[in-house]
Order: structure tokens, then sequence, then C-alpha cells
């Protein structure tokens, strides 16, 4: 090589022009031919015009993080919680790489060399070399292998952190027959349904609207949903967003096959409505579509957007869930056919469903005193929260 840069310095004077560009355009390929060694750079941020963030170098992070840690020399630290009670004294150290420490994996016997560092953005990038022979195993197992273990990784530590904890499944969910079915048709045809959405040019996400007075299984319901298609469950505080950049951040912190939930959306609803009404008095009756609310920059067709997938590029499945006990006081254009596509009334407990928590609680599903209980839940709106509160003591009547 260095025989070669001698060389190579002497040329302005020794070589014609054209021999010196044929050698140009050949050196790369020379010291690509040369080198055995090849790289390929993960950075944080995609380079489409969405600017997401990069799933492969957030689940590459957390792999190294975990796999080569103790490898590394350089680390960072920081206090972290073990996700449970804030107040208690549960702190945990939590370790990342440092930028520029290089750590070593191995992989089947290859190995695998990474290293943190920053782009010419300043965002960080990681660079996995290793050696050219096993590039085949890198693209086709080792990348694989990261992103489902620490998808199945993730999928656990959300699972064990969501407020979502729920038990109910379609099996325990008590409600009409023929409307559970229906739901559980939709959803699988939903799962299903990735080639007709890319065929059709539609975002892959389906909306449902569930609504009822409280304690008629809302919750329940996505938790059976969630149960059904093993997606996970994201639980979305809207009362802390600022804009919607901040919507657009949330939306883009999800992960494909989940369900988003928006609880209680006609409370969000109330302060956008109450501006709208406000704006539609000193605006000549005009109904603005965009407007701000208290906060200052959260719009309607930010949250229509929301809704809608818009900010998903590549459309990996997700379903929106909005919640309300008040349908009545929700903007027609957020729970349009399209955007919420299954309008599903979770309504007072009637006989059917009152047999289904018999059978869940008790494990009967006849008695004499059915006869009596039916014409009970005819009359009165009981829910099917308080029927579960008070099967316990029932049970002594029962078994009488
Ligand atoms: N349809 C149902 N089938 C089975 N159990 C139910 C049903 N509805 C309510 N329950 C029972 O009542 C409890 C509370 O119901 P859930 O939280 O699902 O109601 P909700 O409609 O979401 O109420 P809220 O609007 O107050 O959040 C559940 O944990 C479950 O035990």
């Amino acid at each position: 090589m260095a025989g070669f840069g001698l060389l190579w310095s002497r040329l302005p004077e020794r070589v014609h022009n054209e021999t010196r560009n044929i050698i140009t355009s050949w050196s790369p390929m020379l010291a690509a031919y040369l080198n055995p060694y090849e790289q390929i750079t993960i950075s944080q941020y995609t380079d489409d015009e969405q600017f997401r963030r990069n799933e492969l170098f957030d689940l590459a992070t957390a792999y190294l993080n975990s796999t080569c840690m103790k490898a590394g020399h350089k680390l960072k630290a920081e206090i972290g919680s073990n996700g449970q009670d804030q107040d208690q004294d549960n702190t945990l150290t939590l370790f990342h790489l440092a930028e520029n420490q290089e750590v070593v994996d191995s992989f089947q016997g290859a190995r695998m060399w990474w290293n943190l560092s920053f782009d010419e953005h300043r965002e960080h990038k990681l660079v996995l070399v290793f050696h050219k022979r096993h590039r085949e195993l890198v693209q086709s197992s080792y990348l694989r292998h990261i992103i489902q273990q620490e998808r199945e990784l993730r999928r656990l530590h959300r699972q064990s952190h969501i407020p979502w904890n729920h038990p109910a499944t379609f099996d325990t969910l008590a409600m009409d027959p023929a409307m559970k079915d229906e739901i559980k048709d939709d959803l699988t045809l939903f799962q299903e349904g990735k080639e007709y959405h890319s065929k059709v040019g539609k975002a892959w996400k389906r909306g449902y609207l569930l609504y009822g007075p409280s304690g008629t299984g809302k919750s329940s319901m996505i938790s059976a949903m969630s149960e059904l298609l093993r997606f996970d469950v994201y639980d979305l505080d809207l009362t802390t967003v600022r804009s919607n950049d901040d919507l657009r951040k949330l939306f883009l912190e999800t992960t494909e096959q989940s369900i988003i939930v928006i609880e209680d959306i006609h409370t969000i609803e109330d302060d956008l409505i109450t501006l709208c009404k406000d704006k539609k008095a000193t605006n000549g009756g005009e109904l603005p579509f965009e407007f701000e609310n208290e906060k200052g920059k959260v719009t309607l067709s930010g949250l229509l957007n929301f809704v809608d997938g818009l900010w998903s590029p590549f459309g990996g499945e997700r379903i929106f869930v909005l919640t309300t006990n008040h349908v009545d006081k929700l903007d027609p254009a957020l729970i349009r056919q399209g955007r919420m596509d299954m309008h599903i009334e979770m309504s007072y407990c009637r006989f059917e469903a009152f047999k289904m928590l018999a059978n869940n609680y008790l494990g009967v599903t006849e008695h004499p005193l059915f006869a009596e209980i039916q014409q009970l839940l005819e009359t009165t709106n009981t829910t099917p929260a308080e029927v579960a509160h008070n099967l316990m003591p029932l049970r002594k009547w029962l078994i009488i």
C-alpha cells in the first residue's frame, strides 16, 4: 500500500491523464476487493420525508444494551424506575453504551463489531461491521434474530407495564352473541387484509367506537380484542399532548400490530367543541375545521389525521379504539364511517349476557331462580359490572 501511495504521488508527472482516470475509477473497486469487511449503517431516523424513528435502530440499541453490555468499557448511566410506583424506592440504574464505544457480538460463530456514533446531523447512528463471508448470515439471520428477540422482549415488557390488566377474553365477555361474532369476524378480516389495503391504497387500520354507560365492558372488550389478535395495547393520555406535533410523535412511538386506545374521547372533544362554538359565534357562524384548544395547538384535523393512521407511511396494522359514555357529544367527523368503521354499543346487562356471567362466575347456566332474575334485568338498567359484583353473594341463593 505504501508503494502504491508513493507511486500515486508521482503520477501527475509520469502518467498520461487517461491512465490516471482509469486508475482513479478502479481504485475504489480495488480497495473494496482488498477490504475483507463490509458495513451496514443504521440511522436513528429514516431518510424518507416522514423522518420517522427507525425501529431497527431502537431494537438494535436495546439488543446491544442487553447482550453486549459486558463487553463495553465506556458506559453511560442514568436513573430509571422498574415501572411501578414512582414514589417507592425502586429506582434502578440503567446503563447504555456510550458514543464511539465499540462492542463485539458473536452470532453462530461469526464476529460482529458494533459502534455507536453521530452522523452529520448530530443524530445517532449504529455501524455494524462484519466479514464479507458473513454477509448472507447478517442479512438473512442476524438482523432478523435481533428484531424478533427485541420485539418479543418489548411485548412482554409492555404487557407487564400497561395498566391494561383486564384478563377478559371474548369467551368471558358478556354480550349479545351475534354481535360478539360480528366483531370477532370483523377483527379477523382486518388482520388478514394486508393485500386488500395495499391494493386499494388505504392505511391498514381499523377504527372502533365503543360507547355505552360506565361498567358495560368497554375496557373488557379492548382486552378481548388484544387477546384475539395478539396485539399490544397503547392507552394514550391525550391530556398531556400540547400540539399536533406531539400527537404525531405519540403515534410514531406506537408499533405495528397494536391497539391504540383513547378513552373518554368526549372529554377531549369537549375542549375542542367548546372552542369551536366560541369561534362559530365570532366567526359569522362559520364552523372552522381547525382551531386551537385551551393548550394552544391541538386541532381537530390533527386528531382526525391521528385516528386515520395517516402518519404510518408503511401502513403496519393498527387498530384505533375510542371509548365514550356520551356518544351524542362527539363530532360527526370524528366517528363517521371509514374513520370509526364499527360503532359498538356496550349496553346494560340483559338475560343472555347474564347467563354468560353466571357461567363465568358460578359455572351454572340454568337455575330455577333465573326466571326471576330475567324479569328483574328486563325492567332495570343494571350494568354487567354490577351483576358481576353481585354474583358472589348470589351464589348462596342459587345453591340453596
Ligand atoms: N360485558 C361484560 N362482560 C364481562 N364482564 C364485564 C362486562 N362488563 C363489565 N364487566 C365486569 O365489570 C368490570 C368493569 O368493566 P369495564 O371496566 O370493562 O367497563 P367499562 O365500560 O370500561 O367502564 P368505564 O367506562 O367506567 O371504564 C370488568 O372488570 C368485568 O369484571
